[in-house]
């Protein structure tokens, strides 16, 4: 028999928990710069699970990646986000109760990402039935949506969500997906006629005006250049 293989972490601490100055600032930073420049952009402190964003693709959220943490032990594996969104699957399944998931993190820290990373971990990790696609579907798919009405380039993130987001997956007993809701909150409609220097409107804007049909930018009243709009080109 051969056992599961680990990948390779050995870098620094995975557990800031376990860390010996644990009330050095420059020890913290110092063990998560170590992790970072071996591209390992995750830590725990305990359950609570710290990401760097990496500004580029890693080979970490294969499907082999996916089936290898899927009913592990939290702390069996390395650090990795599908960790915590397994455990806390598991958790609300065993204690029969909510849970929940909270990102937080400055703009541009990786937090639309990482939600999109939990989703996709669920939709390749839960029971599947012709319902839960459904579920599952609109949930992934609603986000393209949502990032077009509600996304803008700025300063620090080219695809910034200027709104707040609640998202509910709702589990049957079994651990199907049988709902769910997703609110947003506190959009920044003043982006709409005013936007800082270097910064840009809302992407549907633009793909509107540059990706719109003929016939539909001709209903309304449009032309296929976003540098006539006043809205559009502010500097
Ligand atoms: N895990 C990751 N792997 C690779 N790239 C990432 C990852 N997380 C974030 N990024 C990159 O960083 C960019 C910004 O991330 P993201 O939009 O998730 O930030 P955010 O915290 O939601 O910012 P904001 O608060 O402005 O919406 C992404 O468009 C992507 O290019």
């Amino acid at each position: 028999f051969f056992a599961k293989p680990l990948p390779e972490d050995r870098v620094g601490i995975q557990d800031f928990v376990l860390l010996d100055a644990h009330n050095s600032e420059t020890a913290f930073l110092d063990n998560l710069k170590k992790r970072f420049t071996e591209d390992l952009i995750y830590t725990y402190i305990g359950t609570l699970l710290i990401s760097v964003n990496p500004y580029k693709e890693l080979d970490i959220y294969t499907k082999k990646q996916m089936d290898l943490y899927m009913g592990v032990n939290f702390f069996e594996l390395p650090p990795h986000i599908y960790a915590l969104a397994d455990n806390v699957y598991h958790t609300m399944l065993s204690e029969a109760n909510n849970n929940f998931i909270l990102i937080s993190g400055e703009s541009g820290a990786g937090k639309t990402e990482a939600s999109k990373k939990i989703l996709q971990y669920y939709a390749v990790s839960c029971p599947s039935s012709t319902l839960m696609d459904t579920v599952r579907d609109r949930m992934l798919m609603s986000n393209p949506v949502l990032e077009a009405f509600g996304n803008a380039k700025t300063m620090k993130n080219d695809n910034s969500s200027r709104f707040g987001k609640y998202m509910d997956i709702q589990f049957d007993c079994q651990g199907d997906a049988v709902g769910g809701h997703i609110l947003s909150y506190l959009l920044e409609k003043s982006r709409v006629v005013h936007q800082n220097h270097g910064e840009r409107n809302f992407h549907i804007f633009y793909q509107l005006v540059e990706g719109g049909e003929e016939d539909l930018l001709r209903h309304l009243g449009l032309e296929k250049d976003t540098k006539r709009y006043s809205y559009l080109v502010q500097v």
